[in-house]
């Protein structure tokens, strides 16, 4: 039976260990809110302060990405990471404090050190389609 439930959790998903679509949208909305916050990108989100339809479209697109990218059922329909950035010149250290944003939200929603290091990973393997886009 231990057996059994070992073979199961190695099996799932890293969108159900995230918790599902309502898993990942806690983590995007703690993200965004600590973006807002972040003196090294804060500047990057604060036009969209008084654009909340903008911003709840960024949202949803970015939760599609992480849940199709986890192996959720979603479909992305947003931009390319490297359209959705053209234009913006964001340096590595902007990329690096995003990153951390969304790490320590997860940090904050008692998400584990290995699942954070898996989504870390994650994030690393993007850095390159988005900085000097
Ligand atoms: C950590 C990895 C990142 C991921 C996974 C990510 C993901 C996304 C996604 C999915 C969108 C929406 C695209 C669309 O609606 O078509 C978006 C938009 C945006 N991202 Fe990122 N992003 C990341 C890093 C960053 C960084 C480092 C910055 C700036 C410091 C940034 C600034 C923005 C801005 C300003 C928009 C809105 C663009 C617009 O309205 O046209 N992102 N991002």
């Amino acid at each position: 039976m231990a057996r059994v439930q070992a073979e199961e959790s190695d099996t799932a998903t890293l969108y159900d260990r995230l918790g599902g679509a309502a898993g990942i949208r806690r983590i995007v909305d703690g993200a965004v809110a600590a973006h807002m916050d972040n003196p090294l990108i804060a500047h990057r989100f604060q036009p969209y302060a008084d654009r909340p339809e903008r911003v709840e479209e960024i949202k949803q697109h970015t939760c599609d990405f992480f849940a199709a990218g986890s192996g959720g059922p979603d479909t992305y329909t947003g931009r390319s990471m490297a359209e959705a950035h053209r234009g913006m010149a964001i340096e590595a250290a902007e990329y690096d404090a995003a990153a951390d944003d969304i790490l320590g939200t997860m940090k904050t929603l008692n998400h584990d050190a290995e699942i954070r290091a898996e989504v870390g990973r994650i994030l690393e393997s993007l850095k390159t389609e988005i900085i000097h886009a």
